[in-house]
């Protein structure tokens, strides 16, 4: 990117061969072991070799899913400001001792606040929040600042001595001149200074860190600056302190490099919930390098970090975490880390030849085929449109070298159009039905065959060309990006939709307008939703073929009936389960209210509890299958609300890692632990789980609530005998 203007003041050009940090030499030799207190077992590669090159390596045999260090991050800042991603923390946390949120945080539901002990619990302030007369006890806010707020006297005693005393008039002072508190980084930066100039080892620490300041420098010296991002951030920040107080003038210099080892060295924390709670930095955790195929993992808890093996790791292995999101496409992951840390990832998932995330299978050889051509799609988008070097791949499998017949533009156009005929169908038959058309079998053979639009729901074609297409870009387990894409071009299409009635009816238009309203976390919401719509699909395919063959029957009225109505109800089941889930930890009292009212509107409609659980545990295996197990807590936690039964928890395990990176070995651990669960508290499930060795796991019914014809029509489709199990939605509606 050239730099045409660039107010680089504060960001002084000095090309790179004249840098020295500190009249120190860039890599001068010091112990590293020793000033980063590498714990046991660990040590140091390459400390000489500058950043790209010194990581963390472990010395002993770990095997998979075993600690490999416990430790208090140096410093952690609670996350300051709300956002979309992050509920008020601020507001509703202890500035000191923050933990994890221990239930949904996002408005949650204010008994379930009230029974827990901890310390979000004393976090939660605000007059609405008495129960019963009984107030929810308040925060102490510190009368300096009026900024943070803690849950006891002795934290906040805790962290005056330490920090606040030093810094509460910089908080006060940025509120009076911005009219809003600083940014969790400023608070972070702001920490790092304090701690910087009174303790000389951590002094030492920042300065052997990686900042990328000299390379940003000479970027600014020769004008092309590709990391303009982290430049004008930068300048920001630095104006910023510069503005509130004088006192940080003679600082600046220094700020100036602790503000891009911030950006380089610091990592977001997350709650149980994915939510994103805070800022940390630790020296000897700043020295752990990036791999988007990582050996470790790193989990929050209660204010103490875990680095946990992914895998079993041999001797003499250097350590990797994981510094983005692993579900995205190569070419954003790769631009991501170029743009905030300076590198070209070099991983093996980088430099394999198929994107994961845009693979797609071959319908010939059933091979992972190569990956999606998308790069017409991207550039379209706005957040997209960095990526401009996108290799064009070609359309063919790299086994067979058949080739792959659709374009991702076609099955989106071919899922709206889908969509649109089902609703049209549904509300022809809703119409007709209600009119008194259907009256008899002649009619209904009528209103199936010529009159309405029914006509396109029986010709199957079409669903069962979505339903290959849609197979295709499935291959992978969490084909994120794609899907994510599809769902967009879906969801734009259902804004503009005027079939209210129906959709209303179908329960999604509130859900896709609301999709559309709220700038959710993306990457975690609108995977959820993908799902969705992909069920829908396999369900609107089944119901067509199910049409089809039984507009040639007899009986053809009461088993249309009979179908539509359990059909119809098994797709609000399902979709409204997963707006519900991803709804609960941000919806009011009264929302959930609404919510609670569907499961038991479906439960009168004939959806009993056993199969509306039933219906949540196959959703369950695939969030399991999709996504992070920490996911899966909530999901439990629901489960258990919905069921008013005590709250079920799950330890943190690495296997929560091997669902987000999509490796997909756990779904029948937890199917296990959920009818475990279900036994011990003595909740009957009437079609009976079991598991059978199945590629993928799966749940299966032995005893069904289908209608006989329906039973058998199953067993057909599988070609599998009428009294075996099949399995449970959706998968049970894939072709053979
Ligand atoms: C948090 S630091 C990691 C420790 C760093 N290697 C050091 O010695 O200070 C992040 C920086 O390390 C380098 N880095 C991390 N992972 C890398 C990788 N996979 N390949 C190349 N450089 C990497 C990049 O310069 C990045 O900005």
């Amino acid at each position: 990117m050239i730099l045409e203007r660039t107010n680089s003041a504060l960001f002084d050009p000095i090309p790179l061969d004249q840098v020295h940090t500190n009249g120190r030499s860039k890599f001068e030799r010091i112990d590293c072991g020793r000033v980063f207190r590498i714990p046991s077992g660990l040590s140091v590669v390459d400390p000489d070799e500058g950043p790209e090159k010194r990581g963390i390596q472990i010395n002993y045999q770990a095997p998979a899913d075993s600690v490999i260090y416990n430790f208090v991050p140096q410093l952690e800042i609670l996350e300051m400001n709300k956002s979309d991603l992050s509920p008020d923390y601020r507001a509703t946390c202890c500035f000191r001792c923050f933990k994890p949120g221990t239930l949904p945080a996002r408005n949650s539901n204010v008994n379930d606040i009230k029974s827990d002990q901890g310390c979000h619990l004393k976090g939660v302030m605000g007059k609405n929040l008495s129960i019963n007369g009984v107030d929810i006890k308040k925060l102490l806010r510190c009368s300096g600042c009026r900024v943070v707020n803690y849950c006891s006297l002795s934290c906040q005693l805790q962290d005056w001595n330490e920090f606040h005393s030093k810094e509460c008039t910089y908080l006060k002072d940025y509120l009076k001149k911005y009219s809003m508190v600083p940014s969790t980084t400023e608070v972070l930066v702001n920490r790092i200074l304090l701690k910087y100039k009174s303790n000389s080892l951590f002094k030492l620490q920042i300065d052997m860190l990686t900042s990328h300041l000299e390379v940003l420098e000479d970027e600014v010296y020769r004008g092309h600056v590709e990391h303009l991002q982290v430049l004008e951030q930068g300048q920001h920040i630095l104006e910023r302190f510069s503005n509130v107080s004088s006192k940080y003038a003679e600082d600046l210099t220094l700020l100036k490099r602790l503000v891009l080892t911030v950006f380089v060295n610091s990592t977001v924390m997350y709650n149980e919930f994915l939510e994103p709670n805070g800022l940390m930095f630790d020296s000897f955790f700043a020295l752990i390098n990036h791999s988007c195929e990582p050996n470790i993992l790193v989990i929050f808890q209660n204010g103490k970090l875990s680095l946990k093996s992914i895998l079993d790791i041999k001797p003499g292995t250097e350590l990797t975490t994981n510094y983005e999101f692993t579900n995205l496409p190569t070419a954003l992951r790769k631009l991501n880390l170029r743009s905030r840390f300076f590198f070209d990832c070099q991983c093996p998932l980088c430099l394999s030849p198929i994107d994961r995330m845009l693979a797609v299978q071959c319908a010939s050889c059933g091979t992972i085929a190569g990956s999606f051509d998308l790069a017409e799609k991207i550039g379209s988008r706005n957040q997209l449109k960095m990526v401009d070097g996108f290799q064009r791949k070609g359309r063919a499998c790299l086994k067979c070298s058949s080739e792959f017949p659709e374009t991702f533009d076609n099955i989106s156009t071919m899922f709206q159009n889908c969509l649109s005929t089902f609703i049209e169908d549904a509300q022809t038959y809703q119409v007709a039905n209600r009119r008194g058309y259907i009256d008899n079998e002649e009619h209904l053979v009528k209103l199936l065959g010529s009159n309405f639009k029914i006509l396109s729901l029986a010709s199957a074609a079409k669903y069962i060309k979505l339903i290959q297409m849609l197979q295709q870009c499935a291959m992978i387990p969490n084909n994120f990006y794609l899907e994510s894409l599809l769902l967009n071009l879906v969801t734009d299409y259902f804004s503009e939709s005027t079939d209210q009635i129906t959709f209303t009816r179908l329960g999604l238009l509130e859900s896709f307008n609301e999709l559309q309203n709220k700038k959710e976390n993306e990457v975690i919401r609108v995977f959820q939703k993908s799902h969705i719509l992909k069920s829908i699909a396999l369900n609107l395919l089944n119901l067509t073929e199910k049409l089809s063959k039984s507009s040639n029957q007899t009986k053809v009225q009461e088993s249309y009936e009979e179908w539509f109505h359990l059909e119809s109800q098994a797709i609000i089941a399902l979709s409204s389960f997963y707006f519900s889930l991803q709804g609960f930890a941000q919806v009011s009292n009264q929302q959930f209210g609404v919510v609670k009212q569907h499961f038991e509107d479906m439960a009168v409609a004939g959806f009993t509890n056993s199969v509306l659980l039933l219906e949540l545990l196959g959703s369950t295996n695939w969030f399991l299958e999709s996504w992070s197990n920490l996911k899966f807590q909530l999901i439990l936690q629901k489960l258990s609300l919905l069921l008013k039964v005590p709250q079920l928890s799950l330890d943190f395990s690495t296997q929560y890692y091997n669902d987000i990176s999509n490796i997909n070995l756990v779904g029948s651990n937890f199917s296990k632990r959920i009818s475990q669960y279900l036994r011990q508290r003595n909740i009957s499930i009437t079609p009976q789980i079991v598991r059978t060795p199945t590629e993928i796991s799966q749940f299966e019914i032995v005893e069904s609530d289908h209608p006989k014809w329906l039973r058998q029509g199953v067993a057909d489709c599988l070609s599998i005998p009428v009294s075996s199990s099949y399995t449970l939605l959706p998968q049970y509606l894939r072709l053979p």
